[in-house]
């Protein structure tokens, strides 16, 4: 009948109107929790949800009933905002609502307030920021490494276990609920409008894993003169504990052990920060300046006033791990972090603001429009711009790293330090942001269960990772609680995405910006050619299928691990060579995995 558009139009208008309102009050209220934990405002959280769930679950099924009528009348952007809004799995019951609020703020709170104290003395407890995340980097006692790896999975994993496993159940009967098989399925669908995703992801990291167990070799073989056979097997995976980080996702830490010519002055950043006296507010202004140098916006007033950049000294208890938050109201945007000085928190900077200029770019689009593209493009846009900023040559143009100069033998050595280090953050961390959600999506479907959680978590470290535990786990441990994403409940695919999607941003950046050579010497900063693509591409949000915003940044239609592969050739190079004595790749079938190493 006449004016059926128009209603639809009108419907919509007013559900993107309310979306809105009620997006920002969640955020105020997770703001609230996370700035301040504890249970009132965790109460608060709780309430908002039971009544936020029955408004989502009532426009839902109003959005299923305008896609029953004669749909052929309404444009595809009516279509699609309609099939947008029927992604939902809000539970039903408000009891129901209320325990998992409950169950998931418990994890969070155990998580954040996590410390671990050393025997004998309960006066040094050590929180995980940025006490243990130094230990872990900064230590080469390989005893002190195994206190702190096991204490903090003492400390998070059993006191979560069985908060986790109750969860689940409830995860899983919102999605159920709402006709999904399972979270995994609604998870695949919501972030990436791909139930199928999980076929996907294998065939990427498929091309990748040559390379991955190449670079796996050499630092195995670093960590075997570091530390010696005794402790690492020049044929097996390589101890958790050893790779400078709590969880061995990124091994850039250590570079001090791995880097190929450890004599050649290499991109120190840490120390030039420290002693160029750069405070917590210049490297955001640094940021925000390369941000602005290709066009793009200043963070705003609110911005400033709002955001949480240290850890507070008045006794609150707060999430440090960094975050940041859009109010849905186009000037209210923060970013949540326990700053240090130092070059990984520069990076960390430039990711946060990265969801920031995401956030402003598609400000104008209807709420239901206001996310990436996919999950993933959300986690790349700050990365892509961190390929630049981390170049010896932006290092240098920020006085944070002295001329390389002109000797040819010289400048080769150090770009294969630089490609070290950058490997040992992109490549390394592959394996690992692909196995977090293997895992989930495999609770989810019921094939992973509390009598084998880690088992089947030690298992997966094994056979993509290649890395071990160093001291026996069994069942009463959790070790997926140890790592945030998994009892906060955040999806973790979508940083395999970016990790890969990223250098794919970053060559069709390094085109439009004209430059010439290797890309993994591009640096865009100032090209405001790149930054109108990488703005058209941004304000689209998730206005249009993923791969119509990838073809309109990169002119292709699909993720392309070649611009990675390509990115990193001279290294691959460089490690073939010196891996031609190593065995490459691990024992799939260590006897008992869980015994430890
Ligand atoms: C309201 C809300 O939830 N906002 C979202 C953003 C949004 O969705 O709008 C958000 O702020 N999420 C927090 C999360 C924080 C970090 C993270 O968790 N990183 C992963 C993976 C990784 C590891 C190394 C790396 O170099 C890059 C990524 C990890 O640390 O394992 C910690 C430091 C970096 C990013 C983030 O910013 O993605
Ligand atoms: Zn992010």
């Amino acid at each position: 009948d006449a004016g059926v558009e128009e209603k639809a139009e009108a419907w919509l208008k007013d559900y993107n109107t309310k979306l809105a309102v009620r997006s920002g009050i969640a955020c105020n209220l997770n703001w609230n929790y996370e700035t301040n934990i504890s249970n009132a405002n965790a109460k608060k959280i709780e309430n908002n949800q039971v009544e936020q769930a029955e408004w989502n679950r009532k426009k839902a099924q109003e959005a299923r009933e305008w896609l029953k009528k004669k749909t052929s009348k309404f444009s595809e952007d009516t279509l699609r905002q309609f099939k947008l809004i029927t992604m939902d799995a809000s539970l039903r019951d408000d009891a129901d609502v209320r325990r998992m609020s409950y169950l998931l703020s418990q994890m969070e709170s155990i998580y954040d307030k996590g410390k671990v104290c050393r025997p004998h003395s309960e006066a040094s407890c050590l929180p995980l920021e940025p006490d243990l995340v130094n230990l872990m980097m900064t230590s080469r006692d390989y005893d002190e490494l195994l206190w702190a790896w096991k204490s903090w999975r003492d400390v998070t994993g059993p006191p979560i276990r069985d908060l986790y496993r109750e969860f689940v159940v409830f995860q899983n009967k919102a999605a159920k609920e709402n006709g999904f098989a399972d979270m995994g399925e609604f998870w695949r669908i919501s972030n990436f409008e791909d139930k199928n995703l999980d076929k996907i992801v294998d065939g990427l990291f498929d091309q990748v894993k040559p390379l991955y167990q190449q670079l796996h070799a050499y630092v195995r073989r670093k960590l075997i003169n570091q530390y010696g056979e005794k402790y690492v097997s020049p044929t097996g995976p390589i101890p958790a504990h050893l790779l400078g980080n709590m969880w061995a996702q990124q091994w850039d830490l250590i570079l001090d052990l791995l880097q190929p010519y450890p004599n050649v002055p290499s991109v120190d950043v840490t120390s030039a920060l420290k002693k160029q006296n750069y405070t917590v507010q210049k490297m955001f202004k640094t940021a925000e300046a390369f941000f602005c140098s290709l066009g793009m916006d200043n963070m705003t007033k609110e911005f400033w006033e709002k955001s949480m950049v240290v850890k507070p000294t008045d006794g609150r208890e707060v999430q440090c791990h960094a975050s940041a938050e859009d109010f849905h109201n186009a000037s209210d945007y923060r970013i949540k972090m326990c700053t240090e000085i130092d070059y990984d928190n520069l990076y960390v900077i430039h990711h946060e603001m990265g969801h920031v200029q995401y956030y402003m770019q598609y400000s104008h689009q209807p709420d239901i429009y206001r996310n990436g593209a996919n999950a993933g493009f959300h986690e790349a846009v700050g990365d892509t711009i961190a390929l630049s900023v981390a170049t010896p040559e932006h290092l240098h143009k920020l006085k944070l790293l002295d001329d390389i100069g002109d000797d040819k033998e010289l400048r080769e050595k150090q770009d294969l330090n630089f490609l070290m280090k950058m490997a040992l953050q992109k490549l390394a961390f592959l394996p690992f942001g692909l196995l977090i959600d293997k895992w989930r999506w495999d609770v989810f479907r019921g094939h992973t269960n509390a009598s084998n959680y880690n088992q089947k978590w030690w298992d997966l470290r094994l056979r993509y990772q290649g890395i071990a535990p160093p001291v026996p786990r069994s069942e009463l441990d959790f070790d997926p609680g140890a790592k945030f994403h998994v009892p906060a409940n955040v999806p973790y695919i979508r940083y395999f995405v970016s990790f890969l999607i990223q250098f794919q941003f970053q060559r069709a950046l390094c085109d439009a910006a004209g430059h010439t050579g290797p890309i993994h010497h591009c640096d865009i900063y100032q090209s405001t050619a790149a930054g109108e693509k990488l703005k058209k591409m941004l304000s689209l949000g998730s206005s249009r299928p993923w791969p119509d915003a990838m073809e309109v940044l990169t002119g292709q239609r699909e993720i392309d691990p070649s611009a990675i592969l390509e990115y990193f050739k001279p290294l691959q190079d460089f490690l073939v060579k010196e891996n031609k004595n190593e065995i490459i790749g691990w024992e799939e079938n260590s006897e008992d995995l869980m015994a430890g190493l």
